[in-house]
């Protein structure tokens, strides 16, 4: 797909697998990004920001497999980022050459705060390397885009003068970012004015906003920058990122279709123009929200707008009464605009492969027959523990059996437990390790969970502080599948594990096997000194684990 100047609409940037992915414990192995890149071009993004090449092995692969797979003719551009340094840019240039529409993202500080205490150069230092990075990146892609980081605390003139470089070097699209979410809408659509009216030739590049949500002001900030010319918003599935996130992408786009009229003009449009402001396919939106808070172990909060688990339902009778005789008294928007399905038909143990494939369909999951079965067999094992099977288990029993799964790891086998209030919690547990060994042990802990962690401690061997560890109902009810989420710490690094089951603590001994395979993964991909093969060998004593002796599920 190739992007106009000034197209009349706003092209979403989607940057949940490089931004997003800098949210702490939001490590995605490649598959796994892929899955969300997939997702992500369901959705109908016009770009997939599908990592920082340079960054690391893992990192390039990523952006590498991604354009190969989903950067394919007609399909959305695949960007990688890359600081204003020829190795940096190489490296984006290569992983990206399998993708039919590749744009490199240089960036780098115009700030002085920036200039003086981390890049530690002039600005006319600065502004030569901008001109001449972007000159290089253009040496391999006709699709350049320039951030100047920080740019809503630079000084203006020096940020017109960049920028203005910047497009004399061949930037396509001017990316003005929020970097650290100091911006008020009011500043922000200012800015954007100026920039148009003081940096020349900026009617000819895509101007584009990327604001980050340490004051909770990204989506109104990103809003204003739209008001005044602004025609790509950078943004987040969940609005996950760095610190407190980014613009979530729902929020953008339903803002914009919600309040069309109001937005058309900007465009040149009628204001009863029907014509969508964005090329988002909405009912996309919930599944991929639920993709990336799976694969991330980020969970989005009830009351998050749009995709939050509260942000359709209605508690008060009041409110309650309105919705029962007229849908729009407190509803502004209509699930089914997000693919969120009203259709409360439910599946039990006596339901066949048909109904269980057509419900899955119809809920957007197209699975392949190995998937279907395996999803299948699962669905048959929870009907047989709960009466009834609704949406929301299907959904986490999907999610959990066709997930790409972390290769190289290690495999919970079983998990058996004791307790109760006169006997000490002793966990049972076996598990397969990388080599295909089985090996059986059992612990006591202060509870069964605790148990459960420290015999799966004992046969893994891998040093963590478990730093996270919350439990969340899927459905209602007594028997209902309940989510574990857990993040554990490793040296500075955050790795995060998700199970459902009816049981909750085999969903927790699930969740944490899937962290430590993550870490696991981790340390396998680290330099030789740090690399444990076998992995009991560097930890030969006893570990000293650190399990939050304060576990709680919300
Ligand atoms: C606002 C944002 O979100 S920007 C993106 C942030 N994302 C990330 O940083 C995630 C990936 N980062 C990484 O993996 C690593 O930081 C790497 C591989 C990029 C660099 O690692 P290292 O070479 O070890 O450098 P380190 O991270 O310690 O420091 C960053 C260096 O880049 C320089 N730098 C930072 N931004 C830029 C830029 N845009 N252009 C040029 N140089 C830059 C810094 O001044 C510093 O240089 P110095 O080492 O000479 O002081
Ligand atoms: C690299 C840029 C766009 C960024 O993420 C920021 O400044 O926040």
């Amino acid at each position: 797909m190739s992007i106009q100047p000034q197209p009349d609409r706003v092209i979403i940037f989607d940057t949940t697998l490089r931004d997003g992915e800098q949210s702490p414990g939001a490590t995605l192995n490649v598959e796994e990004k892929l899955a969300i890149a997939h997702q992500l071009a369901l959705l109908g993004v016009d770009v997939i920001e599908a990592g920082f090449a340079v960054s690391s092995p893992g990192d390039f692969a990523a952006v590498r497999t991604i354009a190969q797979q989903v950067g394919v003719p007609g399909g959305p551009v695949i960007c990688s980022l890359a600081r204003a340094i020829r190795k940096d840019i190489q490296a984006a240039a290569e992983a990206l050459k399998p993708a039919a529409h590749p744009r490199i993202h240089v960036f780098i500080s115009t700030s002085d705060i920036h200039l003086k205490h981390q890049l530690r150069k002039s600005r006319s230092e600065v502004l030569a390397i901008a001109e001449e990075m972007v000159a290089y990146a253009k040496s391999f892609v006709e699709d350049v885009e320039f951030s100047p980081m920080d740019a809503t605390r630079s000084d203006r003139e020096f940020l017109y003068q960049v920028l203005e470089r910047a497009i004399a070097a061949g930037a396509t699209t001017l990316n003005i970012p929020d970097t650290v979410g100091y911006s008020t809408p009011k500043d922000m659509g200012a800015l954007i004015q100026g920039i148009r009216a003081n940096v020349p030739n900026s009617d000819r590049v895509i101007m584009s906003v990327h604001a980050q949500n340490d004051l909770g002001l990204a989506t109104a900030n990103a809003l204003a920058a739209i008001e005044n010319g602004v025609r790509q918003v950078e943004c987040t599935i969940n609005g996950i990122g760095e610190r407190a996130g980014n613009t979530a992408l729902e929020e953008i786009v339903m803002a914009l279709q919600v309040r069309k009229a109001d937005f058309n003009p900007y465009f040149g449009r009628p204001v009863e123009s029907d014509a969508p402001l964005t090329r988002i396919n909405t009912q996309e939106i919930y599944k991929t929200s639920r993709l990336v808070s799976q694969s991330t172990g980020i969970l989005v909060q009830p009351n998050k707008a749009i995709v939050g688990a509260n942000a359709f339902a209605h508690e008060s009778g009041i409110h309650q009464d309105g919705v029962l005789k007229h849908r729009e008294t407190y509803e502004i928007m209509d699930a089914a605009a997000i693919g969120l399905s009203e259709n409360q038909i439910v599946l039990g143990k006596h339901s066949g492969r048909n109904a269980f494939r057509t419900r899955l369909q119809e809920l957007g999951f197209n699975l392949s027959e190995d998937e279907l079965n395996k999803a299948f067999h699962r669905f048959k094992e929870v009907a047989d523990k709960k009466k009834e099977v609704s949406d929301w288990d299907l959904e986490a029993i999907v999610r959990d059996e066709t997930l790409p799964q972390v290769e190289q790891g290690f495999q919970l086998e079983h998990v058996q437990v004791i307790c109760g209030d006169c006997a000490c919690p002793t966990a049972t547990v076996t598990v397969m390790n990388p080599s295909g060994e089985i090996r059986t042990d059992a612990a006591v802990g202060t509870g069964p969970v605790d148990a459960v962690y420290q015999a799966i401690n004992r046969l893994v061997q891998i040093p963590n502080q478990l730093i996270e560890f919350s439990v969340q109902s899927v459905t209602q009810g007594i028997d209902a599948l309940g989510t574990v989420t857990i993040r554990l710490r490793h040296q500075e690094r955050i790795f995060s594990g998700q199970a459902s089951d009816t049981d909750i603590v085999v969903a927790s001994a699930y969740a944490y096997v899937n962290a430590l395979n993550r870490l696991y993964r981790y340390i396998q991909t680290q330099t030789d000194e740090l690399k444990v093969s076998p992995i009991s060998q560097q930890y030969s004593e006893r570990p000293e684990f650190f399990v939050n002796s304060q576990l709680q599920a919300d």
